[in-house]
């Protein structure tokens, strides 16, 4: 039986429907964005947040700024392209998907300068479209890559939400958990809060419970206890940003867990589709950590869980140096260690 996945996102009536993630779990709402700025600010303010969901959301954003753009002149139409692309690459500064979504469109923008504006406005949604669809198919594939790891009873941990939520349909990290479900295996998920955004407690949890997924939610500060129990074995998360070396960029607390899973011995496996891989990087080093406001540790839609002027430190990733990683599972293939050697044939 196949699941049936909740849509982040969809293009309807020519117009971009983005699901509200901050209303998640309790309201399931769809908010129409019509503007590059409605765009940017849902990317930005986190409405929709996951590596490959901001990508597949910029390139939709790209091909509303070409139905905002009235010029026939094609170095006039690609100047403001530009213009609208700077833009959106300014909207959050981790999930490389952003600024390879933004190059794709771009790319394809200037292969029009021999055709009309309507057309390069048709050709520039469809681009958008194929970028979404593409994602659809990457995500099964690294499911199906990523069970050949797995045996039909085993415990799995994941951090964040690198789900249906964060990409389209199976997500990565959930992609084996789903196709697993299909198949009747007997596998159980711990999905871990994820503090201060809270993604695993208000999206990874609802999504596989919604799936019919054994889904158990624990705090982060549960994770070692359960591994120290015997409990855990695999742990499977998603990637912002995969440099050449291997070093990965994640949602905080996720190179935490794979000092535990070093420590524990558990194979920690990061599912990640090869947009997401960035190869003009070469360490962790050089991968720019988004810090977000002060209000999301202090409060929750509210309520004040901190004094109000304490001083925070708010980093939303944290970079896992690639020998705390067994493998790397992409929908070309799982990579192993030298990952600065194997990552790079994925291309
Ligand atoms: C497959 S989603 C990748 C990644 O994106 C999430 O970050 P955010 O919720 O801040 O956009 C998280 O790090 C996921 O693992």
């Amino acid at each position: 039986m196949t699941t049936e996945f909740l849509k982040p996102l969809e293009w309807k009536d020519n117009t971009l429907y983005i699901l509200n993630q901050l209303k998640l779990p309790e309201v399931e709402e769809y908010n129409p964005k019509r503007t590059v700025e409605e765009v940017f600010h849902a990317i930005r303010d986190m409405e929709l947040r996951g590596a490959p969901l901001i990508g597949i959301t910029a390139a939709y954003g790209m091909a509303i700024a070409a139905q905002h753009i009235n010029s026939e002149d094609h170095s006039e139409f690609m100047e403001e392209m530009q213009k609208q692309a700077s833009y959106l690459g300014e909207s959050r500064p981790t999930a490389v998907n952003l600024f390879w979504a933004l190059k794709r469109m771009i790319a394809k923008a200037m292969t029009l300068g021999e055709v009309s504006l309507e057309e390069k406005r048709k050709v520039l949604l469809e681009e958008a479209m194929i970028i979404h669809k593409e994602d659809i198919a990457i995500n099964r594939a690294i499911g199906e890559n990523l069970i050949s790891l797995l045996k039909e009873d085993m415990t799995l941990m994941t951090h964040c939400n690198a789900g249906s939520l964060a990409t389209s349909e199976y997500g990565t990290a959930t992609a084996p958990m789903y196709i697993a479900k299909e198949l009747g295996w007997d596998i159980k998920v711990y999905a871990n809060e994820t503090r201060p955004y809270l993604q695993g407690a208000r999206l990874t949890a609802y999504e596989l419970a919604r799936g019919g997924v054994d889904v158990t939610l624990i705090t982060d500060n549960m994770a070692g206890f359960l591994m120290s129990q015997g409990k855990i074995d695999a742990i499977i998360t998603g990637a912002d940003r995969v440099v050449a070396n291997g070093d990965t960029a994640n949602k905080i607390g996720t190179m935490s867990l794979a000092v535990l899973a070093k420590y524990f011995n558990i194979p920690f496996y990061v599912a990640v589709p090869t947009p997401t891989i960035d190869l003009d990087m070469e360490t962790g080093k050089e991968i720019p950590i988004e810090e977000r406001g002060h209000e999301e540790v202090t409060s929750w839609f509210g309520k004040q869980i901190a004094p109000k002027d304490i001083k925070v430190y708010n980093p939303a990733f944290d970079v896992t140096p690639n020998d705390l990683i067994t493998a790397i599972v992409t929908e070309k293939g799982i990579v192993y260690p030298p990952f600065n050697e194997n990552l790079k044939k994925l291309f």
